[in-house]
């Protein structure tokens, strides 16, 4: 069934008339066609929109595909127009953002339908890494106009987007499998379990909400300016960082509230739901687009894993390669083990990350809150692998693992040999001495590889100022979908 919208004057219009759609993107009269809808009955036919508009004042590029022509699907004509969107986009240098509803290649066309869906594919990869690219997913978006989205840098999905490769119908004829549009591609699968989407949302509008704020976020960027940062003993707008953490160094906690207390304002988190180990968020600091990559302890204890590892790795090439600086905040006490993270591609997967931050050249300052144990004190932007800053709390600890488990290891054939009595007793006193030795960060302090110990109430004001005394940068690469 059709979904309709009254307007103004009370007649009824379809939800899915691609210039109404565009309109609620845009700032109310901004859209300037670049291309209209033609006539239906024209040569062209080709069920598409592009447009010049403003969002919050700042210039974009859309398109829409036009949902109520042949389900949106695309042909050669539409292929161009939105070829050439993306183009414009680029001499113009400014964000551009698709709003997909698609069946994908008109089959009518054949070969010709695919030929210009790759000419869309690779005007996306043209454009990578040169303008935020952003898709907004309303309806089904199948075959090209799946991989159209997922080539660009954050896709926001709609309650009633539906991206696969292939509708259910070919799934039964192909595989047997029964399955609906919902549950093969719908907002709950791409949200949680493949990754493809970065924001799902309760409906359309907030959808078209959600990409006019992330369009201002990476293509206005704004300034950084340390001296509006005050410390949080004199800040009265809950920026108290160390409030938000339990008493016990053990204890897990939430970081959600730590990188929006970071922050100006409450940023856009990208990939909530998909490996929430890690929290990768874009938002506002110091009045410029930072992206704040966290350990979430609150799940699987802060670990990095597989899937964690390439969310953060892919989110690090976004912002390098559209110029956004990074702040790191670390908690983690290594990579998760075991057999099904092997199996998962951990080393592989894991190795993104490395080569992201290695990579990046935006500046990055890394605050460690409580722990960086390990191979992931390495992976979470270390002084090694080029961090403009690294940073940590005055009872944070660096070290290869943590005390009891190293402990375990250095000493298994003395506890063992201890009557089982004294055990314990023993065990306590080789890990004070291990903390001792090689707990809280003096080593790390003494070979630079952390810069200094900061008191949590100034670290706003102290990431603040690295950021803006590093030379700003951007990547020279493209944002490759890891
Ligand atoms: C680059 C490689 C590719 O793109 S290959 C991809 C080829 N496309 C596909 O396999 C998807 C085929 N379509 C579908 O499975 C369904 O239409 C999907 C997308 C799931 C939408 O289902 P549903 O919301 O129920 O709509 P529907 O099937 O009633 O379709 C609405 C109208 O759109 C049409 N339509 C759909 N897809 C295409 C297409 N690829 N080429 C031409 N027309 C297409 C349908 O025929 C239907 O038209 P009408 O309203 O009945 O006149």
């Amino acid at each position: 069934m059709t979904a309709t919208i009254p307007t103004a004057d009370e007649s009824v219009v379809d939800r899915r008339d691609p210039e109404v759609r565009l309109k609620a993107l845009l700032d109310r009269g901004s859209l300037r066609p670049i291309a209209a809808r033609d006539e239906r009955s024209g040569p062209d036919n080709s069920g598409v929109i592009s447009a010049r508009g403003q969002i919050n004042g700042a210039p974009v590029i859309a398109f829409v595909t036009d949902a109520t022509l042949m389900g949106g699907a695309l042909g050669i004509g539409g292929c161009q127009l939105i070829t050439e969107a993306i183009d414009t986009a680029v001499r113009e240098r400014v964000p551009v953002i698709g709003l997909w509803h698609s069946g994908g290649a008109r089959l009518a066309e054949g070969v010709v339908a695919l030929d210009g869906i790759g000419l869309i594919f690779a005007a996306m990869v043209r454009a990578s890494g040169r303008v935020p690219q952003i898709s907004v997913v309303l309806g089904p978006a199948a075959g090209g106009a799946a991989y159209g989205p997922a080539l660009t840098d954050v896709v926001i999905m709609s309650d009633s987007a539906r991206i696969f490769v292939t509708g259910p119908e070919v799934v039964r004829s192909v595989t047997g499998e029964q399955v609906d549009m919902a549950r093969l591609g719908g907002p709950e699968p791409h949200g949680r379990r493949s990754g493809v989407a970065h924001v799902t949302t309760k409906d359309e509008a907030s959808a078209l909400e959600a990409a006019r704020t992330v369009a201002s976020l990476l293509g206005h960027q704004g300034r950084l300016s340390p001296a509006d940062v005050p410390d949080a003993e004199a800040d009265a707008d809950g920026h108290d960082l160390a409030a938000l953490f339990p008493p016990e160094a053990s204890r897990a906690y939430d970081v959600k509230p730590v990188v929006t207390a970071l922050l100006d304002e409450p940023g856009v988190e990208l990939h909530a739901k998909w490996a929430p180990n890690v929290v990768t968020t874009l938002g506002r600091f110091a009045g410029r687009t930072v992206g704040v990559i966290a350990n979430n302890p609150m799940r699987l204890g802060g670990c990095l894993d597989a899937s964690s590892a390439e969310k953060a790795a892919r989110f690090v090439r976004m912002c390098d390669s559209l110029g956004v600086p990074l702040i790191v905040v670390v908690d983690v006490p290594g990579y998760l083990p075991g057999l099904g993270q092997e199996w998962e591609g951990v080393v592989r997967r894991g190795a993104k990350l490395l080569h992201a931050f290695a990579e990046a050249v935006v500046p990055r300052v890394t605050l460690v809150t409580r722990k960086a144990y390990g191979g992931a004190y390495i992976a979470m932007n270390s002084r090694s692998l080029g961090a403009t800053a690294v940073y940590a709390w005055p009872n944070a600890e660096v070290a290869v693992m943590g005390a009891s488990a190293a402990v375990n290891i250095l000493h298994r054939k003395k506890l063992a040999a201890t009557p089982a009595e004294e055990r314990e007793t023993l065990r306590a006193q080789l890990v004070e001495e291990q903390i001792a030795t090689a707990g809280g960060v003096g080593r790390a302090l003494e070979i630079g590889v952390v810069d200094d110990v900061i008191k949590p109430s100034e670290t706003r004001r102290r990431i603040a100022e690295a950021l803006a005394n590093a030379p700003a940068a951007r990547g020279a690469h493209g944002n490759i979908p890891l």
